[in-house]
């Protein structure tokens, strides 16, 4: 059997600012056509290690190929086959959405710039607001436009921060379906976000804290590999008890969700020793864990270097 060469193999990416490691030995691999999202806290490296990936910065250490091109070697043809979609809106309010795509097809010089519009219009859903202008449109119209420009020059690999931060959770419903299906067509997506529903919805996920990956894999898979067990709590009063029960021994965290209360540690044992006091008030019964929990609990664990000292 054949095996598919990985869209991005890269090998200890390490870059440091003023002498500070923000990314500190970073190795990705990722399959074609596969939705790679990164989380992890503010200014933990996650937009430097995408930077990295597509060729915009040099590492300071590290190797490995992107679309097959050395990473050291490569970069201006690395760059080439790359869309960047950032958080800040950069098309014109003053054009409208044909008008933009329009000068986005002469700034790459493409071909058949009437075809490709006419195409990427009627593939993002724009055809209908084409003559609208740029500047009037809602958030998630705008990020729609955003990408629309990101996949004119049909990269191979997109490059996508925060991209749906302020957009309702319709249009960004809609995004990731457009995301999903660019993908389905061999298109490998990168997306540092925060949301979890947005993790959810990637093929897998690196969690990155500090400049160091924490966890790596399918969602199901970092949930598995935490060791984290929780408990749900209802009855009277239960939301009101996280504060009291997170500095109990044997629990992770502990938050309100609604009139309930979520517990979290790593061994159950502990855990029902720990809500044993609210055992008659509170009904306890096994939960399931969540990404936000596990990434909650890499984050507590993990040392902020972020605070250059004096
Ligand atoms: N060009 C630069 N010069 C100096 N420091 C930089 C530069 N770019 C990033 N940094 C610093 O590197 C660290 C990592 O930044 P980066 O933007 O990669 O983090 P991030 O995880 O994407 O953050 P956020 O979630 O807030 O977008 C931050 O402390 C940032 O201030």
């Amino acid at each position: 059997m054949n095996e598919i060469a990985p869209a991005i193999a890269v090998r200890g990416l390490t870059k440091r600012f003023s002498g500070r490691t923000v990314v500190d030995h970073v190795d990705l691999t990722v399959a074609p056509g596969r939705i790679c999202g990164f989380l992890g806290p503010n200014g933990s490296g996650k937009t430097t290690t995408l930077r990295m990936i597509c060729g915009l910065i040099i590492p300071d250490e590290g190797e490995g190929e992107v679309l097959g091109l050395d990473l050291r070697t490569r970069r201006s043809a690395i760059k080439s086959q790359i869309g960047y979609m950032t958080q800040k809106f950069g098309l014109f309010g003053d054009l409208t959405i044909r008008e933009n795509l329009e000068f986005i097809a002469r700034v790459y010089c493409l071909d058949d710039r009437t075809r490709r519009v006419d195409e990427s219009l009627e593939r993002l859903g724009l055809a209908s607001r084409a003559d609208q202008l740029a500047g009037k449109l809602s958030g998630g119209w705008k990020q729609r436009l955003a990408l629309a420009a990101a996949v004119l020059h049909e990269p191979r690999i997109l490059l996508l921060d925060e991209p749906t931060a302020g957009v309702d959770p319709q249009a960004r419903r809609e995004f990731w379906d457009q995301i999903h299906a660019l993908a389905r067509d061999g298109l490998t997506v990168l997306v540092s976000t925060h949301y979890m529903d947005e993790a959810e919805r990637c093929h897998e996920i690196a969690y990155i804290a500090y400049g160091v990956m924490l966890a790596r894999g399918t969602s199901a898979e970092v949930i598995g590999a935490s060791g984290l067990v929780a408990l749900q709590g209802e009855g009277p009063g239960a939301d009101m008890l996280a504060a009291e029960i997170e500095l109990r021994p044997g629990v992770a965290l502990a938050a309100a969700f609604g009139a309930s209360i979520h517990v979290c540690g790593t061994d159950m044992q502990d855990l029902r020793q720990a809500v044993s006091p609210w055992a008659e008030k509170v009904l306890w019964t096994p939960a399931e864990p969540t990404l936000e929990d596990v990434f909650i609990h890499l984050m507590r664990q993990s040392d902020d270097n972020s605070v250059v000292s004096a």
